[in-house]
């Protein structure tokens, strides 16, 4: 493909996928950000609204038993400890509040009795009613049997306090699976003494022991938690042993974000497609006009505008490649300086067109009779440079031939036939010496050419550099 092509393609296609690329991250960035603010805010909002679920909840309750603990039938049953009735009393009253426990403790926090229940009654002596007496004043969470209770408390007054009553509603699965659907957020309560577990999760108490242990915040940034755990501060549980925990599933926010990034990297495959194809023919809009024009300032910058062979720096600038590059092992390399014999007369009789046509139809003839490998310039005016690798035995024969190609059939110049010689000097190069010098080449050349001119002209003068001396014999054995 065109090499301007190519780097037109490649930048556009390039700028593409950087900018989809600072897009898919930038975007990728901001949504987790975004995702993160989210799930922070909804943790918090359901925190709120559980708090105020359990106290409206609570408040609801305690006015309801206000009624009971100024019922003067309950407190003269209390008075005189009339157990059955206090038992009675307060069983009907639960079940009209819908509270799921509804004690009386006497004035030393020691329990009297309850409402019936459906675990047995011992199991309340368990528990510590003088220490929950004591913070009775706010709301509880309180483990009765293996069951986390919420409970407060309110004083019994006849006028003065003869007892106190204990109302509890129960925080049970059915109330947690209500309480996430009404959040979003999966609900945890766990006593750090006990075994009690409570969770709308589908593990038990060792699996969540295990989540709360490890660390999910990620480690590099393409990595994701798979959840957002954390830790409700109740206003005061017992000695601190009941723990709320909301844990909000993170997959579904980056289900919903997947889908969003796979749409974007379809998008973004859909316009580097596009930005292939447009900029190919971007490329090719601008690169045709643009490799002409190339092509043509290295042919200008190459070739001699009269003659269309090489110039002299482009021919000199090949020789010198050659002559570095080329492992001529048992051929010789030629440099040649050939000249047209008295072409001033040419030029004085026929005119300076016709001259220059003589220059074409010489340089011309060089070119179909030489090798495409081998090298032919115009030096300058009517001198032409000629380099050959050939095998030394070779090389008199070969530059006669180039000789008689010349002088044996005129040229033509307007509607003349004009006889032509030229005169050589070849600088013969062997290929186990050091290559000299270009300009060094060129002026033993040119010496050999004067010697040519010299003798009478029409003729091939062979000629070495001086500290190169000349294989005679080989020479000699072509001759
Ligand atoms: N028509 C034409 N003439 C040129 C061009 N370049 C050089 N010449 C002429 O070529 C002639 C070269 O003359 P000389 O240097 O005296 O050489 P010569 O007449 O060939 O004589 P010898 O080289 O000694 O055989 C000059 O008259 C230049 O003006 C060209 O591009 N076109």
């Amino acid at each position: 493909m065109n090499s301007i092509k190519a780097r037109v393609i490649l930048l556009c296609v390039s700028l593409i996928i950087l900018t989809a690329l600072a897009m898919q991250f930038s975007h990728g960035w901001f949504i987790s950000q975004h995702n993160q603010r989210q799930m922070n805010s909804q943790v918090a909002n359901a925190s709120y609204f559980l708090q105020q679920y359990i106290e409206s909840r609570e408040s609801n309750l305690r006015y309801s038993s206000n009624v009971i603990t100024q019922d003067f039938g309950f407190r003269q049953a209390i008075a005189t400890n009339d157990l059955p009735t206090i038992t009675s009393m307060l069983t009907n009253h639960a079940q009209r509040i819908q509270a799921d426990l509804m004690l009386v403790l006497n004035n030393d926090g020691e329990l009297i009795a309850g409402n019936e229940l459906d675990f047995p009654f011992t199991e309340l002596a368990n528990v510590n009613w003088l220490d929950f007496n004591r913070a009775s004043e706010a709301g509880q969470f309180v483990e009765v049997n293996n069951r986390l209770f919420r409970l407060f408390s309110l004083p019994i007054r006849a006028p003065h306090q003869i007892g106190i009553s204990v109302i509890a509603f129960e925080i049970n699965g059915m109330l947690l699976e209500e309480l996430k659907l009404k959040t979003g957020l999966d609900i945890i309560f766990q006593s750090s003494l006990s075994d009690l577990f409570l969770s709308t999760l589908n593990i038990d108490k060792a699996e969540f022991e295990t989540i709360l242990q490890q660390e999910n915040l990620p480690k590099l940034w393409w990595q994701r938690s798979d959840y957002l755990l954390e830790k409700v501060a109740l206003q005061s549980s017992l000695e601190q042993q009941i723990q709320l925990f909301l844990l909000a599933d993170l997959s579904v926010f980056y289900q919903v974000f997947d889908r969003l990034n796979y749409s974007l990297l379809l998008l973004t495959l859909v316009i580097v497609v596009i930005a292939v194809v447009l900029s190919t023919l971007l490329a090719r809009r601008l690169a045709n006009p643009l490799s002409h024009l190339y092509q043509d300032l290295i042919y200008r910058a190459t070739h001699d505008h009269l003659t269309a062979i090489f110039n002299r720096y482009a021919a000199i600038e090949r020789i010198t490649d050659e002559l570095k590059r080329s492992s001529r092992n048992d051929k010789i390399y030629c440099v040649a300086l050939c000249d047209i014999d008295n072409f001033k007369k040419i030029n004085d009789t026929y005119g300076h067109a016709v001259g220059d046509e003589v220059l074409r139809g010489f340089a011309a003839r060089l070119k179909t009779t030489l090798r495409s490998y081998d090298v032919l310039g115009r030096f300058g005016g009517e001198e032409f440079l000629i380099a050959l690798q050939l095998k030394p035995e070779e090389a008199t024969a070969s530059f006669e031939r180039l000789r008689t190609v010349i002088s044996s059939t005129p040229i033509t110049g307007g509607s003349e036939l004009i006889p032509v010689t030229m005169s050589c000097g070849v600088c013969l190069l062997w290929p186990e010496d050091d290559v000299p010098p270009m300009d060094v080449i060129l002026q033993a050349a040119d010496s050999a050419l004067y010697k040519a001119k010299d003798h009478g002209r029409n003729q091939v003068i062979f000629t070495h550099i001086p500290q190169f001396p000349v294989k005679e014999a080989e020479m000699d054995e072509e001759a």
